[in-house]
């Protein structure tokens, strides 16, 4: 009898997992048949794993999940999750500095890294067991630990001396922080990345942080605000250089108006560790300067160091090359748009194939390819266009679409037609402290469709996942013309601008 799910002729099963699916198909080699077979076979219990894993099991398929370390991955674990709670403390420290504008005398606030921190990793523990729960209740299969492919002929994944194998495998096994190496900078392993931030047991006083990025930015504010001594080392003269120019510009002013100590053009040379720290030693250079002067300076008694310069996929010890599946230059895993590898019948979804590397990306992915796989919807795949992104900056950031250049670029400049403003949103009005919001529309055309929206200010972060919509399903400058306008907001700019 053909499987329920995948409308194959099953293979043989050493262990008989949830589904009768599950049987013997003769041509499979002897190493296969020691193994416990499934339908699906997914590697990394993370986002796009453990997503993929639940839709593919609500649809039949007998499931197992394999992750070696904990249930949720990044996200969850040194992601979205921690850093949220984080942030969220941080705007509460903002928001101090304008209690007695409202009238509040809150007198003399104290702060605990230590509470905060034992209470946000209770909740991700917390999540850790919903995730277990999750899966059991869907009666998928969790294996703990590391997976790595054999070298037997029919796909198979060994985990402590165990085999298991599928018709469909796949591979969500996320990224990690990129590492500089002691031989590239003496003394970088001096520094923490990501992963060592959600360690950290006490505020540090004085930090430094290197990178340009989503998580230097975010992680330089939460630190900044909580009240640690912030330098950011940047290569270039701005942040964010990905973004629309208006962002980036605007985040790398907020950034220092915010007080935190923005070296540009800057690079870290060395470190070294003394009685009252870490010596961090840095080379400014300047391009625009003629003379090609280089400074080096330091930065005295740093108690954390930060790298925070990318991500690369996580794919060490799995042993993919004996699979024949193709990786770029950089490791991640090359798939088609349809997540499959060059290996029939092996996929990848998520950060390990390096492309938006976000949560929803890679559960959206895998659920797409779930539907593909096993209710037979040939055509479901994952639209890569206008995928929305907040940047947890102070204010935050919103944005969606084309930046203007790259508008300019695919459809010229008399076709772009941009619409800007910059306000100070109400909130401020009878506060001493200030922050602005910026806002873009990107339109194109003569019938002004609107192709990119980006804003940096206060709500922006909740502004976006509406206006998303409007966008991906076309909307024209006209059809945010033609909606009423919520008073008083900061979003109501963006149907009145001329
Ligand atoms: C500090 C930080 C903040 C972030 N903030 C946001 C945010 O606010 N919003 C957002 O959308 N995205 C955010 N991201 C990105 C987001 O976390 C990732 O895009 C997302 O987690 C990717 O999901 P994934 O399934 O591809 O991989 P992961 O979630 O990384 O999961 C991969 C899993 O595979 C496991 N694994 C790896 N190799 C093996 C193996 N051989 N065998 C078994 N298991 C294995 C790992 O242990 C891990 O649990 C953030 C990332 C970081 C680092
Ligand atoms: N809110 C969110 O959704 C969120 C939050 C965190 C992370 N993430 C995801 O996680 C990904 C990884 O975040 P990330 O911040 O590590 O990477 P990133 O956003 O790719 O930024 C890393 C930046 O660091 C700089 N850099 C690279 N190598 C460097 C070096 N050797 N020295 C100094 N600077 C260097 C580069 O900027 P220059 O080229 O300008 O120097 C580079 O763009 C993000 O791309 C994002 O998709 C998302
Ligand atoms: N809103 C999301 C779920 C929330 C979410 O994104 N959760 C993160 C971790 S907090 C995740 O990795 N979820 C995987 C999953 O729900 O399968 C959705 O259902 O698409």
């Amino acid at each position: 009898m053909l499987c329920r799910v995948c409308r194959r002729l099953p293979a043989p099963a050493v262990t008989l997992p949830r589904h009768g699916s599950i049987r013997r198909n003769m041509a499979s080699d002897r190493a296969a048949s020691q193994a416990t077979r499934f339908d699906f076979l997914v590697i990394g219990g993370g986002s796009g794993g453990l997503a993929g894993a639940r839709r593919a099991s609500e649809l039949g398929a007998a499931t197992a999940v394999i992750e070696s370390h904990k249930l949720g991955g990044t996200c969850v674990n040194v992601g979205c999750v921690p850093k949220k709670v984080m942030w969220n403390a941080a705007v509460h420290a903002e928001y101090l500095h304008d209690h007695s504008d409202y009238g509040f005398d809150t007198g003399n606030v104290r702060f605990s890294w230590e509470t905060l921190k034992a209470k946000r990793d209770a909740y991700v523990s917390h999540l850790n067991r919903i995730y277990r729960n999750n899966l059991d209740k869907a009666k998928i299969q969790t294996i703990q630990g590391h997976a790595r492919f054999t070298n037997d002929p029919e796909p198979t994944v060994e985990v402590d001396g165990r085999k298991y194998t599928a018709p469909h495998i796949l591979i969500a096994t996320g990224g990690l922080p990129s590492v500089l190496s002691d031989a590239e900078i003496p003394g970088a392993n001096l520094g923490i990345t990501s992963d060592g931030f959600f360690e950290l047991e006490t505020l540090p006083k004085r930090t430094v942080i290197v990178g340009a990025g989503y998580i230097a930015v975010e992680m330089a504010g939460i630190l900044s605000t909580l009240g640690s001594k912030t330098s950011l080392i940047i290569r270039q003269t701005g942040v964010l250089r990905n973004f629309d120019s208006l962002i980036s510009a605007n985040c790398t002013k907020e950034l220092q108006n915010t007080g935190i100590d923005l070296w540009k053009n800057s690079q870290v040379k060395s470190v070294c560790k003394s009685e009252k720290g870490l010596e961090v030693t840095i080379v400014t250079k300047d391009p625009e300067k003629k003379n090609d002067e280089e400074k080096t300076s330091t930065i005295q008694e740093v108690d954390c160091l930060l790298w925070a310069i990318g991500r690369q996929p996580n794919i060490s010890g799995l042993n993919i090359g004996a699979m024949g599946v193709d990786t770029d230059e950089r490791g991640h895993i090359i798939v088609d748009e349809f997540q499959n590898t060059s290996r029939p019948g092996i996929y990848a979804v998520g950060d390990v194939c390096g492309k938006a590397l976000l949560t929803p990306v890679a559960i959206a992915a895998g659920r797409k390819l779930a539907h593909r796989l096993f209710e037979g919807k040939k055509d479901s795949k994952l639209d890569y266009s206008c995928i929305p992104t907040v940047v947890f900056s102070h204010p935050p950031i919103g944005t969606v679409g084309l930046t203007e250049e790259e508008a300019i670029k695919s459809r010229g400049k008399e076709n772009v037609k941009i619409y800007k403003t910059s306000f100070t949103p109400m909130y401020h009005a009878i506060t001493s402290r200030k922050s602005q919001c910026i806002m873009k529309l990107v339109c194109v055309g003569k019938e002004e469709k609107v192709v990119g929206l980006h804003m940096q200010g206060l709500g922006c972060d909740e502004m976006l996942q509406g206006f998303s919509v409007a966008i991906k399903m076309g909307a024209t400058k006209a059809d945010f013309d033609k909606t009423i306008a919520i008073h008083p907001t900061s979003s109501e700019e963006f149907v009145t601008m001329r």
